[in-house]
């Protein structure tokens, strides 16, 4: 029973996220008890950044290491990790971007044989002479650049949980002269370097080591809303936080080490939840001994074109492959043959389903010539989805589910219920938004003060990629629909999921997402949303192999098939059941991707939990693939994730 509830309590912490707020509230009971939080945060960053020197085989006694150190608790962090550091041979400089340091820490540092250098000529450090001359200090910002760049580790403690908007004054000179900073669109280009399994250095020096959060990270919204210094690894305290897990900043916090303080963990809702075997397993309807083809589920595809025929292909298969009874295709004639040339085992023609796959490879209003069969069979299959104000939406709500992908996406209803699953990726998203947008369904850009965009301005696919979770909420509140946002990090916001709506934003601003559906809101009422508490789902279990054409055909159609093999015998949808189905179906399709490739990269790693044994690391960069590959280790992956 107790083995039970420390493994259970182990699979939350590596993969819940959880907002700040929430985090300190966590630490207060256990500082309230003396609990010394900063000392054992400290220790094991010391051991953490140790560790870093010793993997690339540098000794401490040799180490040349800069702290960048914040006034705040962070820096408290920082300064006793160094002190440690210091004691143990090597040469630390603690560079100090504010006005005050924690005081007991920076004492422990001096003692160690710390040296300093203050870069704010109105800094109030004990022992330290301040004052100089604005010429003074620029050149002690270069001075320090010098010696950030000459160093063989960085430990970035400027700023943790505290942080308040995007980084300003010298944390945000250090940063941006050392990491990355903002273009003129507010977009921060993060390196480019290739991704590595277990998020490994690629041999660049200095290292850098993130204390607690990178520096500057949207903590709580994953954005990276200002100048940041990307981390090799980052040392996390207590709990995960989103930026751990959200993209853009999980690429930024590069390998994570999770320190557990032991936080009672049981009375708190976590805010972002990461896709594992076991959530995934609960998509996967096992087979009864008195099962039929039917009873299995069965799936319609309304996919491919005479011009994207392959799509038609790709989608069919996964939905075959993806533990179902059956699957009925629809199509024009040639992707028919080619559908049936490789699934022997497909239905053409109309039927009873249990869910639908639309849109893949069908083209979009600015491609399709007027008669376009798909398009023309995909608009009076998505207005039975339709909600309105003024009707019972019956015939709606009992539809099956439907995933809504690529060319179907411009067709998608106003309002939809959330057992509509819609499946862009970043460039669908923004087009998609654009719509909602011009119709006044919502406010274009969480960031346009910072970011220097004007809300005249169409949103593009980089918008999408640097506040995914902005735009998948308001694509999901606007409309209704489940939202599965692609990419190396996939996430699925449902109506039922609250979170990135209000004071979430870290950018300063109010993320404002105006909720048109709640005029429908009680039409949705048969698909229950009540759960507001429900968490945004994210998935990275794919290796970056399966950036590949027709890689989202087989999502969709995988997704269709885990939707009809969990329809059966139900009476109605939960809309944190359909998140939840579909985000097991990004995580099979990641699954299938990195069997085909034999990667052992992924997107997002769970973190290593600091003093445990870890486990043994893997280093197989894998090889290319084709979507086809993913197609076929579909039934791979499954077994792997039920065994
Ligand atoms: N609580 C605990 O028990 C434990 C907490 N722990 C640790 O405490 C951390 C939280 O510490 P915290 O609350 O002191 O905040 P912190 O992240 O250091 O930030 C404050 C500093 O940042 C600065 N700053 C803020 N915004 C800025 C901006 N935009 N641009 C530039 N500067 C900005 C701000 O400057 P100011 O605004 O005051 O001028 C101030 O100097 C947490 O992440 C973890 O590491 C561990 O020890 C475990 C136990
Ligand atoms: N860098 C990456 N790492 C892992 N998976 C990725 C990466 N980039 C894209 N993907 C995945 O590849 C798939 C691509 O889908 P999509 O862009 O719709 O392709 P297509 O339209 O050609 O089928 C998605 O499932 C997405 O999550």
């Amino acid at each position: 029973m107790e083995a039970m509830q420390d493994l259970n309590r182990r699979r939350t912490l590596l993969h819940a996220a959880y907002d700040s707020s929430t985090v300190r509230a966590m630490e207060r009971p256990l500082l309230d008890r003396g609990v010394p939080l900063m000392r054992m945060a400290a220790g094991a960053a010391a051991h953490v950044a140790a560790q870093m020197l010793d993997d690339e085989n540098i000794d401490i006694e040799d180490a040349a290491i800069v702290l960048l150190v914040g006034g705040g608790d962070n820096g408290g962090d920082g300064l006793y990790a160094a002190a440690a550091l210091a004691d143990e041979g090597a040469q630390v400089t603690a560079i100090a971007v504010g006005t005050s340091v924690h005081e007991a820490g920076f004492a422990a540092f001096v003692r160690a044989g710390g040296r300093t250098l203050v870069l704010d000529p109105a800094a109030d450090i004990p022992g330290i002479v301040a004052g100089f001359s604005a010429g003074e200090a620029a050149e002690r910002v270069r001075t320090a650049i010098d010696i950030a760049e000459q160093a063989d580790l960085i430990i970035d403690a400027m700023t943790g949980i505290g942080l308040r908007g995007p980084l300003r004054g010298l944390p945000g000179t250090m940063a941006a002269l050392l990491g990355v900073k903002p273009d003129e669109n507010g977009h921060v280009p993060l390196p480019d370097r290739p991704a590595l399994p277990n998020r490994e250095n690629d041999g660049h020096l200095p290292l850098v080591l993130a204390i607690d959060t990178p520096s500057g990270i949207g903590v709580n919204d994953g954005t990276l809303p200002g100048p940041v210094i990307p981390a090799d690894v980052t040392v996390m305290f207590g709990a995960m936080k989103p930026c751990a897990m959200l993209p853009p900043a999980t690429f930024a916090c590069g390998r994570l080490v999770l320190v557990d303080f032991s936080f009672d963990l049981s009375d708190q809702v976590p805010v972002a939840v990461a896709v594992d075997d076991a959530l995934a397993e609960q998509a996967i309807r096992l087979p009864r001994v008195t099962d039929s083809k039917y009873s299995r589920g069965v799936v319609g595809l309304v996919t491919g074109s005479t011009r994207y025929p392959g799509a038609a292909v790709l989608s069919c298969e996964a939905a075959a492959r993806a533990n179902t009874g059956m699957i009925r295709y629809l199509g024009p004639e040639r992707a028919q043959n080619m559908v049936l040339a490789a699934i022997p085992e497909a239905v053409i023609g109309k039927g009873h389903v249990q869910s639908w796959t639309i849109g893949c490879g069908a083209p979009d209003a600015h491609n399709a010539e007027p008669d376009d069969i798909q398009r023309a069979t995909a608009a009076a299959l998505l207005e039975h989805y339709a909600l309105s104000a003024d009707a019972d939406n019956t015939q709606a709500l009992a539809m099956p589910p439907i995933v809504v992908d690529a060319g179907a996406l411009d067709m998608l209803p106003k309002h939809v219920p959330a057992h509509v699953v819609i499946t862009p990726h970043a460039g669908e998203l923004a087009e998609l938004a654009n719509r909602l947008a011009d119709d006044g369904q919502a406010q274009r850009s969480s960031r346009a003060s910072h970011a220097g965009a004007r809300r005249s301005e169409p949103i593009a696919a980089q918008n999408v990629m640097d506040e995914p979770l902005h735009y998948a909420r308001f694509a999901a509140d606007s409309t209704g629909a489940t939202v599965l946002l692609k990419g190396a990090v996939t996430m699925v916001v449902s109506p039922a999921c609250k979170y990135g709506q209000s004071e979430t934003n870290d950018a300063g601003s109010p993320i404002d997402v105006s909720s048109p559906t709640r005029a429908v809101a009680h039409t949705n009422a048969n698909v229950d949303t009540s759960a507001g508490t429900q968490p945004v789902l994210v998935c990275g279990s794919a290796p970056a192999w399966l950036a590949t054409a027709g890689a989202g055909d087989v999502l969709a159609g995988l997704i269709g098939g885990l939707l009809a093999g969990n329809a059966v015998g139900d009476n109605g949808w939960k809309a944190e059941d359909i998140a939840r189905i579909a985000a097991s179906g990004a995580y099979v399709h990641g699954m299938a991707a990195a069997i085909a490739s034999e990667s052992e990269q992924h997107g997002w790693q769970e973190p290593d939990l600091f003093g445990q044994a870890q486990p043994q690391r893997f280093t197989a960069i894998g090889h290319p693939i084709i979507a086809s590959d993913v197609a076929r280790a579909i039934g791979d992956a499954l077994a792997d994730i039920i065994a």
